[in-house]
């Protein structure tokens, strides 16, 4: 999976060199570049932001940047992008194509990369939406920060590509950079060859509608606190059946909504 990231903070994004997603990255899994998108300006003070037209509090980020970093990423060319703007009227014979067809399949048939937007105003994220998503060949997340992005980069967008804006949950944050790392864990891991043993993935939380069981490790006996009995039968059913009980008694206790309806 070929992954780009646009934000003003690329060094938040270091942290994708260690651990598994810095493995896959050096194994060739997952193919990962993170853009300044202050280097798609050209003034003194690397400009990405202006006040907002109709007033209001805050600053909003300006279109030409964000422009620019999509023609890169997309590669539209620069031509393609001046024809956008001066595209004539369409033959009227011929049949409408939306912005949106255009954007779904390209002119030799590709299926165009999907840009994730991190917004509040997005679908929220979870865990199907992750499995979905790590489908997808390319991936390109833009993040906003201030008030948010000039509309009419994400209808440019929607001229080139698939376009989602996604929401982490009902909270504010400051940008998109922490949304979007959360995204890139929670879809890269589920990349084949990311985690090691596959069959980790399978008994998680969200994986299949429940929560996790409880997990112990050694010693049997920890200040005064015994690992379940049934952990030490070596009785596989039973042991099989107790985290399955657990599984559903904590998923009851702590997130009902997510119990199918009786
Ligand atoms: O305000 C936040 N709420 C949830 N998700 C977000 C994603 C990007 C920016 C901001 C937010």
């Amino acid at each position: 999976m070929k992954i780009d990231i646009v934000s003003i903070f690329p060094t938040f994004f270091d942290v994708l060199d260690i651990s598994l997603l810095g493995k896959a990255r050096q194994n060739g899994v997952i193919n990962l570049d993170v853009h300044d998108l202050r280097d798609f300006t050209f003034d003194r003070h690397r400009t990405v932001d202006d006040t907002p037209y109709g007033g209001g509090a805050g600053m909003v980020m300006k279109p030409e940047p964000w422009g620019l970093a999509l023609d890169e990423i997309l590669g539209i060319t620069e031509g393609q992008a001046q024809d956008d703007q001066a595209k004539k009227p369409a033959d009227q014979d011929a049949p409408a194509q939306t912005d949106a067809d255009a954007a779904t399949t390209a002119a030799d048939g590709s299926i165009p990369p999907l840009v994730i937007f991190p917004s509040p105003a997005g679908d929220v994220f979870n865990q199907a939406m992750a499995k979905e998503l790590a489908h997808e060949d390319h991936l390109v997340f833009g993040c906003g920060r201030y008030e948010g992005i000039d509309q009419r980069v994400f209808d440019y967008a929607e001229q080139h590509a698939r376009v989602r804006l996604v929401s982490l949950g009902d909270y504010v944050l400051n940008g998109g950079e922490v949304a979007t790392m959360a995204m890139i864990e929670a879809i890269g891991r589920l990349i084949p060859g990311v985690v090691g043993n596959p069959e980790s993935l399978t008994e998680e939380s969200h994986e299949d509608g429940l929560l996790e069981y409880p997990s112990y490790t050694k010693p049997s006996t920890w200040r005064g606190q015994e690992v379940p009995p049934v952990l030490l039968s070596g009785n596989h059913g039973a042991i099989e059946k107790w985290r399955y009980e657990q599984r559903v008694e904590r998923t009851r206790r702590v997130r009902p909504d997510l119990l199918p309806p009786e």
